[in-house]
């Protein structure tokens, strides 16, 4: 009856649909759940199954929901992928997800249908450690930060803008948000600068008010932070207050200070900080960098109790970093080492490779491509089709492992035309495999971008960093002694990352850029791992049940 409790303690049900909200004051149309945006916060145990029985109210349109960097251990089916692990649940339709959170950790989830993220579908999942175990640090309190970027226009007409021709871009997002809170032709901060622009008339229960945290003096608390930007990466900074980063992407990570934290689409930190400050109210901001910003810093309070939120902080926001300083943010991401029991890499690898990330031109419209194959997602989800070995379900040749070696990724591609596919990368069971994301300059000369690229069903260690093209001589300064275990890694302009991860969850699994409309232009792949030690790993659950 223990047991049942548990389980019982965690299950949901689900009902998505569009609504009416003003996330930053402009009334606008969201996805939410249960009437809510963002969706309700899940919270369990390390272990725990957790059961969501999702109903779609939407009218038109199908819905998923992915889990993102829980790793599905044993549960491919559960991973929330529209035409890789699951159909879309249809208008009316329930659908049953059921798995296990196996580790402590911040984590979130999010629609994986389309641009379906971009219009609010995501909350927040926490999984605190097992009954009987410790954290490996102390603190007080905790709050629960979910960063998100937020777009007047609909996600459909962003999505047609993206898919016509001429090609029309999303552009910059209007507001930043936190929990699903921000502020749009106003500014909590006005009092600064009052010539600029408006101060925001808020009396404390609306769509948009922010979520302040309150705290009490001299305690330590965690502030666990995630990002489901559909574009932004942002650099989250307290004033007068340090913090000290704990974990990344649900590992603990070797701490470390820093004064303001860079994060990227798909990625989640813990900070630790201690109010022993003057007992003022401190800003809490997040703004853009690695784009050129159009959009407002997204403002909270850090306020210390017993003062009144009213209560204007001393000195106004912190200024985020310059956009383009990438020595900065390359530092930063650097600083980011694994804790000592974090597990360890294997010493060598078995298959190596190297996707080319290129934006380029397929019958005029505009694609992202890797290894000059834009994504595109078939009919039949591969999990089904690998299973059932339906052969004409998707493209049955590999796709490159490689690119070639003449390509120049400093300029534009000389020849722009990509071709779209939906082939996969197939590995053996338990193969270590090493795939270095190699950056290149877009379609515009001059100009690189920066990509987010997040594994489904696993973690990886995070070998390196470095400029311009990968050579095979770039081994020899990969990290294995502490590399970061993470489940999304940034690459940046003209660089490429390296990453090691073990192919030991059978399933057919998406790895690709966070970037909502990137993703949505076809910049992603997707791996399959020995379906047949699945057939075996349940004949032996079947077993011992
Ligand atoms: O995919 C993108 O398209 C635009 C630009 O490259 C063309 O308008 C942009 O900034 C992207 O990230």
């Amino acid at each position: 009856s223990v047991v049942a409790a548990a389980i019982k303690g965690h299950f949901y049900k689900w009902e998505v649909e569009y609504m009416f909200w003003s996330p930053d004051g402009k009334e606008n149309v969201v996805m939410g759940i249960n009437g809510r945006f963002p969706g309700p916060t899940i919270r369990a145990r390390a272990g725990d199954t957790i059961h969501i029985e999702l109903l779609n109210k939407l009218h038109t349109e199908g819905v998923v929901i992915h889990w993102h960097g829980i790793r599905q251990l044993g549960t491919p089916w559960a991973d929330g992928t529209a035409a890789i692990t699951q159909c879309v649940i249809n208008p009316g339709e329930t659908f049953s997800y059921r798995f296990t959170v196996d580790r402590a950790g911040t984590y979130f989830y999010h629609g994986h249908y389309g641009m379906q993220r971009s219009a609010g579908l995501y909350g927040t999942l926490i999984v605190d450690v097992a009954e009987g175990e410790k954290e490996p640090f102390h603190y007080d309190g905790e709050f629960d930060l979910l960063l998100s970027d937020w777009w007047h226009q609909s996600v459909h007409q962003q999505e047609v803008g993206l898919s016509s021709i001429p090609f029309r871009w999303i552009g910059e997002p209007q507001t930043l948000l936190i929990n699903g809170r921000g502020q749009y032709d106003c500014s909590l901060a006005a009092k600064y600068n009052k010539n600029l622009i408006n101060e925001c008339n808020i009396k404390g229960g609306e769509q948009f008010a922010p979520y302040i945290l309150h705290v009490q003096p001299n305690k330590t608390y965690r502030i666990r932070i995630a990002s489901t930007t559909a574009l932004a990466s942002l650099n989250l900074a307290i004033g007068g207050h340090k913090m000290l980063v704990v974990e990344a992407d649900g590992n603990y990570v070797q701490p470390f200070l820093t004064n303001s934290l860079d994060i990227y689409s798909g990625e989640s930190y813990s900070v630790l900080i201690t109010t022993n400050q003057k007992p003022n109210n401190y800003w809490i901001s997040a703004g853009v960098i690695g784009r050129e910003p159009h959009t407002p810093q997204a403002l909270t309070l850090l306020n210390y109790l017993p003062n009144s939120v009213s209560k204007l902080p001393k000195f106004p926001p912190p200024v985020t970093p310059p956009w383009n300083d990438t020595a900065r943010s390359k530092a930063f991401t650097k600083k980011v080492l694994a804790h000592m029991n974090t597990p360890k890499p294997p010493k060598n690898y078995d298959r190596r490779i190297i996707l080319l990330n290129t934006q380029n031109k397929y019958n005029g419209f505009t694609k992202w491509a890797i290894n000059n194959v834009s994504l595109s997602l078939p009919a039949t989800p591969y999990l089904g089709s690998l299973k059932y070995g339906l052969q004409g379900a998707f493209d049955q040749a590999n796709p490159p492992e490689n690119y070639p070696e003449k390509y120049d990724v400093m300029k534009p591609p000389v020849n722009p035309n990509t071709t779209v596919g939906s082939g996969i990368y197939k590995f053996g069971y338990k193969n270590t495999v090493d795939v270095i994301l190699q950056n290149a300059n877009a379609l515009k000369t001059g100009v690189s971008e920066v990509h987010p690229w997040h594994l489904h069903g696993h973690d990886f260690w995070v070998l390196g960093y470095g400029e311009g093209k990968f050579t095979n001589n770039d081994e020899s300064k990969f990290n294995l002694k502490n590399p970061p275990y993470k489940n999304t890694a940034v690459i940046f302009p003209y660089g490429w990352t390296a990453l090691r991860f073990v192919a030991d969850n059978p399933g057919a699994w998406a790895f690709h850029c966070h970037i909502e409309p990137h993703l949505h232009m076809g910049m992603g792949v997707v791996l399959a791992e020995e379906l047949n030690v699945l057939v075996i790993f349940l004949m032996r659950l079947l077993l011992v049940v």
